[in-house]
């Protein structure tokens, strides 16, 4: 970057980032091929077992654990070539100066005020704002799919705040510039905080009372140019059909914060929407971005974000850099992802909302091969990743520079342009600019293609947490989050781009195969929903389907079950997580098994036929007080008659059943062996869900489980009872 190629040469021996493989990579091979091989006995000794007898309980467990072998062998992918990686911010100084920085695009995408208070989306971006970088070369562009007014308002009161919180940062070296966070934690003090403190409370309540009200205050509006803007909200204005709106809060070459210096650049834009053309949701509003920070500022480097992903580290954007400085970086490297992390999860995860080994296990493994996959925030791109594949790509800094003010005529008449709702009409956004439509899962996606094209990705995991996001606290929007996801995975796993057919191509065939076993993450539901009720069925009927305990196959049983839950567990604990939370996680692979894959598989083929039209529910991130004490609690919140309860609680009805049936018929006849790996089978799905018995029987709150979903799943358990008595 830049032309300091004479001082480069000097001190070329400084590395500006390490990247290594981690020692437990021999180890996961080893293991891989011992358990391959355990594999190919099973599914030798269950084809055996078809053969000499068919029936239709040996067909469903052949399929259940073809299924398992699928999703394993595409899990060892990315086992065989993990990395850690390291950058030294420290040595960035010899590589470049601050004015050859690449200016930074930020994009922050909001929906809706009421399930996203505006205040979230704020705090975002003012945590961004206030980064350690040159804030000339940095601008904020916040996309309101709401199309609110309210959020609009959020963010003139934010740019305000921003003129005394971004110097306030800087001059006392916060690490916290998230304000929220930053007055929650009240680690520092210095003279000002409290007078700051004040303001910023009291520009919440300003905000939060519009929410409430649904309407902002005329008092609140201190000049002119900020009454006007409103004056776009019309009387036919819905979130779902307005023209854009496009308003320029902050302008860099003009605003000054309060000591005087340069403030970064703050636009809020509202997309075009018409009722009767599609929007494509996150993707069509990520693409009016590209296309509306091209006229402004048009930055080589994006950083995407959502509204609830606050930057936990304001020297973020150097370490960036310090792949993307580095003379010796690959050309081909698109994109660096930072992973998911959340703040508030409770003491033992629950419900698993780290998704530790997808967000970071997992992502260490593909980073290893050409890179993690696109999780949506939390991510810088190059710009040109977007317009093409890396050898058609121009060089990082020939960004064409656009001098005019952002705010003229020109510019702003060119910017509506670009994001009307007719814009996209015979153009190639969405297939082969910008990011990808057609799958919920568009980060997943886009992320996808754009390996497929060739770009590579950096997966870049510091201690100090980059970025901090919400993870939905109640059971019932996780597996609705689960849900979507599913849907949107299975879109690409059935494209005509699938990652088993077309990437194990044109990737290369491990990533392929880890980007396979993300788009059939649903598919687990199969192996789980047959391996939670076919042996229990059968122990109810006395029927034994595995082999005894004294014959040798069943230690092959046992070695795959301990083999694959001791992996798992052994790499929670290499990743510094606790036995409880393993536990926890596991627990929830189950439950997504028995809810959001199963449904996300139904919906997904309703949807393919063309019944159902499944779209983008955004997660709520408004928590309520009571929901938030059972969570810090550890106790699982149903409350809602929601069907996704329906087959684990039948589920649970049925194991415990069989169970005491089990122990019933040990007695009566003391024979336990033909029935004891289903026994133990049960055992092991009672221990599991000992929440959901509770929330049956014994608990009385609000997040009980509703009677309705239990007196259902009675019967359910008993009609499934009887049909399988047939069948045995
Ligand atoms: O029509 C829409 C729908 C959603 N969003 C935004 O998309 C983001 C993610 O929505 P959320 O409800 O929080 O979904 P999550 O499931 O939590 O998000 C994960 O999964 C999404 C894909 O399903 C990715 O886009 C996200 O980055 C990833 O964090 C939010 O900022 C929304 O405002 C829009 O801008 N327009
Ligand atoms: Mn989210």
């Amino acid at each position: 970057m830049g032309d300091s190629t004479g001082s480069k040469s000097s001190t070329i021996h400084v590395p500006l980032h390490t990247r290594v493989p981690l020692s437990r990579t021999s180890a996961n091979r080893v293991f891989a091929f011992l358990y391959f091989l355990a594999i190919l006995a099973l599914l030798y000794h269950r084809c055996i077992a078809l053969l000499q007898s068919f029936t239709i309980v040996s067909l469903l467990i052949l399929m259940a654990d073809a299924v398992l072998a699928f999703m394993w062998a595409t899990s060892q992918a990315s086992r065989m070539c993990p990395v850690g990686r390291r950058v030294f911010i420290e040595h960035l100084e010899h590589y470049a100066k601050e004015t050859d920085y690449p200016r930074l695009d930020v994009f922050v995408c909001t929906s809706d005020p009421y399930k996203e208070p505006p205040m979230c989306a704020v705090n975002t971006a003012l945590s961004v704002m206030s980064y350690d970088y040159p804030t000339e070369k940095l601008s904020v562009y916040v996309s309101d799919d709401g199309g609110s007014k309210l959020t609009v308002f959020a963010f003139m009161e934010a740019a305000r705040f921003a003129a005394l919180w971004l110097p306030y940062c800087k001059k006392n070296k916060i690490v916290e510039r998230c304000p929220e966070a930053y007055f929650r934690s009240n680690l520092s003090w210095f003279p000002e905080t409290d007078q700051i403190k004040m303001m910023y409370e009291n520009m919440r309540d300003r905000v939060e009372k519009a929410v409430q009200k649904g309407s902002i205050c005329h008092d609140y509006i201190p000049n002119e140019g900020e009454g006007e803007a409103f004056s776009r909200w019309t009387d036919g204005f819905t979130p779902q059909n307005h023209p854009p709106v496009i308003q320029v809060l902050l302008e860099s070459s003009k605003d000054k914060d309060n000591a005087g210096h340069t403030m970064p650049n703050l636009v809020y834009i509202s997309r075009g929407k018409s009722a009767t053309l599609p929007h494509h949701f996150k993707a069509g509003a990520l693409n009016v971005l590209l296309r509306v920070s091209g006229t402004m500022t048009n930055a080589p480097v994006i950083l995407t974000l959502d509204a609830d992903m606050y930057s936990n580290d304001p020297q973020t954007p150097l370490r960036v850099l310090c792949y993307l400085l580095d003379p010796a970086m690959d050309p081909k490297l698109g994109y660096i992802q930072f992973p998911q992390l959340f703040h508030g999860i409770n003491e033992n995860d629950i419900y698993g909302g780290q998704l530790k080994l997808e967000f970071q296990i997992e992502a260490s493994g593909m980073d290893g091969l050409v890179g993690s996959t696109y999780t949506g925030t939390g991510c810088f791109f190059r710009r040109g990743v977007f317009f093409g594949g890396p050898s058609k790509t121009p060089e990082l800094n020939q960004d064409h520079l656009v001098n005019k003010s952002i705010n003229s005529k020109e510019v702003l008449a060119m910017a509506h342009h670009v994001a009307d709702c007719n814009f996209e009409k015979q153009t190639k956004w969405g297939t082969e600019i910008g990011f990808r439509y057609g799958s919920l899962v568009e980060d997943f996606y886009t992320g996808y293609m754009l390996h497929c094209k060739g770009w590579k990705s950096i997966f870049c995991n510091p201690k100090r947490p980059a970025f901090l996001g919400n993870s939905p606290i109640n059971l019932h929007s996780t597996l609705n989050q689960l849900m979507r996801w599913s849907v949107g995975l299975l879109e690409v796993a059935f494209c005509r781009y699938s990652p088993i057919t077309f990437g194990v191509k044109s990737i290369n065939p491990l990533t392929g195969l880890c980007y396979a076993h993300y788009a059939f993450w649903p598919i687990w539901s199969i192996p789980i929903t047959i391996y939670a009720f076919v042996p229990q069925l059968a122990l109810l009927n006395c029927a034994s389907i595995f082999p005894k305990a004294s014959d040798p196959w069943f230690l092959l049983y046992i070695f795959l079950f301990l083999g694959a839950y001791g992996q798992e567990c052994l790499e929670f604990m290499l990743a510094g997580e606790t036995i409880q939370r393993w536990w926890n996680n596991q627990r929830m692979s189950t439950i997504r098994g028995l809810s959001s894959f199963l449904f996300g598989l139904v919906e997904y083929l309703l949807k393919f036929i063309g019944i159902s039209t499944f779209g983008f529910n955004v997660t709520s991130k408004v928590i309520e007080e009571e929901q938030r004490k059972r969570y810090n609690q550890g106790i699982f919140e149903f409350g809602v008659p929601s069907p996704l309860f329906l087959p684990m609680t039948t589920a649970a009805v049925i194991n415990l059943v069989s169970f005491l049936w089990g122990i019933v018929q040990v007695f009566k006849q003391r024979e336990l062996e033909g029935l004891f790996t289903q026994m133990l089978l049960a055992g092991f799905a009672i221990v599991n869900c000992w929440p959901l018995y509770e929330a049956m029987v014994l608990r009385t709150d609000e997040g009980k489980m509703p009677v309705k979903i239990t007196l259902i799943s009675i019967t359910l358990a008993w009609a499934l009872y009887l049909a399988s008595s047939i069948a045995f």
